[in-house]
Order: structure tokens, then sequence, then C-alpha cells
């Protein structure tokens, strides 16, 4: 036993000796051209990055995506954007504003989701705005816009109807005062929310947690984002093939099925019909209104499954970390509950422009998505040979040229987190909070909320809640901040949770709404938060295409 064992100890070393040989000839034989600027470029030991490879999955199974990041960038201070080769596959991450500007907008032509990416999500999602580029994607942007329109969006009554059933859940008496997961309520009130403004019926999963079609989404959804890693290392490890495909053809079969008669019943109405629905409120929903343009079923359905995918996760991310932080703080929850008490009371319902005005709730929904940007890593490719504007060069600042199909890399969570992105002070020199705090008054002049909040939102001249959002803010999120009197806005493009650019996101104004109107409901009703949770268990966040807490949020709401 102990004789076979040292044989395989033997052939096994003498292979990774053989390995590590071959790749520095390779690198000798093959040294890179020393006239054109170059990245800076990870070093890995084995063929392939097959040590960085293991090593991204180890951290991202134990949930330490944001130290991978921190450990990579620190490895290779100052130097904001790197290249790392996996076998013939290209990755450059990059913590430089100026890069990301370029991938969002400057070069918006140049980098985009890349065919690779749209094959690997094309099974869910067809060819719709979220996995498309050029004319397809932007022919569903225009056919989705005016569902989005502020008029549409300043509807709450969806919102009232399922955090009525949230409430009445929050009351029933196994929750009552006790601890709940209020991730898992999240996930159930923005799934019903999403499916009755998407088919004009929710499915009900807040009475009914087994809901099939939640559950078929989660698997499809949980296997899709383990095909999407794979695909960024796939060209060297075709890992692809081997994914759970049972469970997630059996997924995709019974989501499909169950939006099928919707968007049947929708069509098999006459088109004047369907145009005078899409023109009222009554009856209006994402089905009639897309029928009212094509007749195709299939790309409603692919619409449909990719606005609810980018709907669903997002916003019960956003609004379970929101309820983390709170649970910890009630000084936040007792100015939150002034300001709600000043603009809606504590028994009427919130108008989108109360929501709009209530610069305390604007502000705390901007810090959580500050420290839990919803969608943490994000992707693009290079649609054609082409350059970056930083990277190169001695000091990482000269542009450097980029090939067709190598991916770039960027955190959304990794920059928002870096201090060196904000000021110490503000212009009149009050300290800058500490952004590694959760701190809404950052937002808000020299820490001041509540009573001064609403004056000063009165004085802002520019505020303007009737702007739409989907203005190109160079990756300031809008909301009424980007004003003459706002004493600090990130700088540019530091701070994206929504993206930036031309392919800002499409629901930007629909998600705080609806994250604004479900916290102001639970705060006229509890006036305190408390968590309980292990110590162990706080903050972790699991990052699968969506930032999660990985050991759900546990939480009691109280009356008093
Ligand atoms: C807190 C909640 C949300 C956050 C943080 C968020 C964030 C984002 C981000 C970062 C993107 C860009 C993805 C990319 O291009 O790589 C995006 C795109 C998108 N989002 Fe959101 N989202 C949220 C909620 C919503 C909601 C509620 C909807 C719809 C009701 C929605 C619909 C979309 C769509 C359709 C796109 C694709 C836009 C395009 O490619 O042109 N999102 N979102």
């Amino acid at each position: 036993m102990s004789m076979t064992f040292s044989w395989i100890s033997i052939i096994t070393g003498s292979l990774i000796f053989l390995a590590i040989s071959l790749k520095f000839l390779f690198n000798k034989v093959f040294p890179r051209k020393s006239n054109v600027p170059t990245l800076p470029r990870v070093r890995t030991l084995l063929p392939f990055g097959i040590d960085y490879i293991t090593r991204g999955i180890i951290y991202n199974s134990s949930n330490k995506n944001l130290l991978f990041w921190d450990e990579l960038f620190t490895a290779h201070y100052p130097f904001k954007t790197l290249e790392i080769r996996l076998g013939p596959q290209t990755v450059i991450t990059t913590r430089d504003p100026e890069n990301v500007k370029a991938l969002l907008t400057t070069q918006f032509g140049e980098f985009g989701k890349g065919e690779r990416f749209h094959q690997e999500w094309k099974e869910f999602l067809g060819d719709a705005i979220f996995t498309t580029d050029g004319e397809k994607w932007h022919a569903s942007r225009a056919l989705i816009r005016p569902i989005f329109s502020r008029e549409r969006v300043s509807d709450l009554s969806t919102f009232e109807i399922h955090t009525q059933k949230l409430l009445r859940i929050l009351d029933s008496p196994g929750c009552e005062q006790q601890p709940v997961n209020a991730f898992d309520l999240c996930l159930r009130l923005t799934m019903d929310i999403a499916t009755d403004f998407l088919l004009g019926a929710s499915v009900n999963s807040l009475a009914n947690p087994a809901d099939k079609f939640t559950a078929a989404f989660a698997d499809v959804q949980r296997v899709q984002s383990w095909i999407t890693m794979a695909g960024q290392v796939s060209k060297a490890l075709p890992l692809q093939g081997f994914l759970f495909k049972d469970t997630y053809r059996n997924g995709l079969d019974t989501v499909n099925s169950f939006v099928k008669p919707f968007i049947m019943r929708t069509l098999a109405l006459p088109r004047d019909e369907v145009e005078a629905i899409a023109r009222s409120d009554k009856g209006y929903n994402f089905v009639t209104a897309l029928a009212a343009f094509t007749r195709d079923p299939k790309m409603i359905r692919d619409q449909l499954i990719s606005v609810l995918l980018a709907a669903r996760d997002t916003t019960a991310a956003t609004l379970a970390w929101t309820l983390y932080e709170l649970s910890g703080r009630p000084e936040i929850v007792k100015h939150l509950r002034e300001e709600i008490l000043e603009t809606v009371g504590l028994v009427a319902t919130a108008t989108y422009a109360d929501l709009k005005n209530m610069r305390y709730l604007q502000a705390i929904l901007k810090e959580t998505l500050r420290l839990y940007p919803a969608i943490p890593f994000n992707m693009r490719a290079a649609l054609s040979d082409t350059t970056l504007p930083r990277g190169g060069g001695p000091q990482g600042d000269l542009p450097v040229h980029i090939k067709k199909d190598t991916l770039v890399a960027y955190s959304p969570l990794y920059m928002q987190r870096r201090s060196e992105l904000y000021p110490a002070t503000y212009p009149d020199g009050t300290p800058f909070p500490d952004p590694s705090q959760y701190t809404p008054e950052r937002w808000i002049y020299s820490g001041v909320a509540g009573k001064e909040s609403k004056a000063a939102n009165k004085a802002d001249s520019n505020y303007n809640p009737t702007v739409p959002a989907q203005v190109d803010n160079h990756g300031v999120y809008e909301s009424g901040l980007l004003s003459s009197e706002a004493p600090w806005i990130p700088k540019p493009w530091t701070y994206i949770p929504f993206n930036g650019g031309p392919r800002i996101c499409i629901g930007q104004q629909f998600a705080l709404a609806e994250m604004g109107y479900t916290l102001v409901k639970i705060f006229q009703k509890y006036s305190r938060l408390e968590r309980r949770m292990k110590e162990e268990d706080c903050d972790v966040m699991r990052a699968n295409i969506v930032l999660t807490p990985a050991r759900g949020i546990t939480v009691v709401f109280l009356k008093n």
C-alpha cells in the first residue's frame, strides 16, 4: 500500500515538475513583444492557469470572492489593470474607473456581452435584452423602454397588494415577534411583484412557498450561474457539458409551461384589443405591452424571462441587505421612521413622489447599493480588436491593445469598497464618514438627516422627481442628488450599482420604488428590527451572479 502511494507521489511530482518546466520554456521561446505597451501579467504556476482557476473556485465556494480580488490587486499594487492567461483565454481584471467608463460608454460598441455569453445563456434567455449586443440589443431596449416610463413605474398598486401580504405573514402566529428569514421573504415578495407586473398574475409564493415555478426558476438560475462561471475559463477547461443539464432542462420546461398560457391568451386577443389594453391602465402588464408591438411568442417569452431574471434576485438581495444593516442600527431606523411620519404618516400609502422626496430613505438605499451592489462582478468581451485607455507601460497609465474575445472583468463590489476613492472631508472640512461603515448620512449634508433633509430637499432647485431615470449619468446613480447643492457625489464611474451608459439598468426606478415602498410599509408598522444571527453568519456574501447573504438574514420585527 505504502509502495503504491510513494509511486503515485513520485509520478505526480514529476508531472508537476515537467509542466512547470514546459511553461518556463514556452515563455522563453515565445517572449512577449516588447514595443507594444502591455499589461502586468498575473503569473500562474501550472499550465492553463489551473492553479489560479482552482484558487478562484475555492474562494468562490467559501464566499471569499472579495478577498480574492483584494489579494490579486494587493499582490500587484499599484497596478489597476491586470492580465491573466488561462491557456488560450485572456482575462483582464480592472479596478480603474477610466477603463470601466470605456467598457460601458465611450467604447460601448467595442465591448459587449459577447457571442460566448450569448451562447451560454441562449437556452434560458434566448435573444433578448440581456444576452445580445448591437442591433438585436438595441431593438430589445427600444421595445422594453416604454414599459419603464415614469407613468408606468409610478403606479404602485402592485406593490401595495404584495407588501400587504408580506405584513400579514409577519403578523401571523408563527412569525409575530419571532425570528424570520428576511431574505427568503424578500425573494418571495419580489417574485410575486415581478410576476404580477410581467404577467398580470402573481405566482403568489408568499402564500405558497413551495410554488413549483419559483423552485424551477431557482434551479435554472443556479445551474446557469455555474455555466457562466465555467464559461470564463471554458477555453481552458471545457466544463459546461458536465453541469447538471437535466436539472436545467426540467426547470426550463416548468418555467416555459407556466408562462406560455399567459402569452398565448394575450396573442389570441384581436390586435386592436391588445393595443387598447396596452394604452390603458386596466389589464395592462408586460406581456400585453409587448404584444402590442410583436406577435412573436418566443420574443415575448425571452424578454419576459430576461426581465424577471434581472428584476427578482437583485431587488430581493438589496432589500435583504438593507434589513440586515438596519437590524443592527436602531438610530437609522429611528431617523427613517421620523421621515416616514413627516412625509406620509403611519397609515397612508406612499406615492411615487413621496418616495422620491424622502431623502433619508433614498440615502439608505444608496448606501446599501454602495456596500452590497447586487451585481458584484461583471464582465464585457471585446467584440473586435480594440484598446483600453489605461493599464499599459511601466506606470500602468498607457493605452493597451485588446484582442477580440478578450474578457474584461470589473467589480462594483471591490471598487465601491476602496477607501482611496472617497474624500477625507466634505468641501467645508467636515470629516467624511468612514467608507467601510454603513452610513446613509454620507449622502446627505454633513451627516444631518431627518428634518433638515426635507428642508434641504425643497431648497434643492435641481431636484425633480419627474426626471426620467434613463439618463446617462456617467455612472452616477440618479435620484435627485445630482444637484449643485449636493455636498458629495461619487467620482465618475466609481459608483455603478446599476451600471452606466446606454446599458444602464432599465428597471432602476422600478427597483427603487419597490424597495422604498416596502421599507416604508414595514417601518410604518414596526419600530424596531433585531438581528438574531450568530457572529460567523453575519456579512457572509455569496457571489453567484447576484450578491446574496449566504446564511440568510434572521431578524425579528418588533412593534415597540
Ligand atoms: C436593486 C435592484 C437592481 C439592481 C442593483 C440592478 C442592477 C443592474 C445592472 C448592474 C445591470 C447591468 C447588467 C449588465 O449589463 O451587465 C442591469 C441591467 C438590467 N436590469 Fe437591473 N437591477 C435591479 C433591478 C431591476 C429591476 C427591478 C428590473 C425590471 C423590473 C431590472 C431590469 C433590468 C434589465 C432589463 C437589464 C438589462 C438592460 C440592458 O442590457 O439594456 N433591473 N441591472
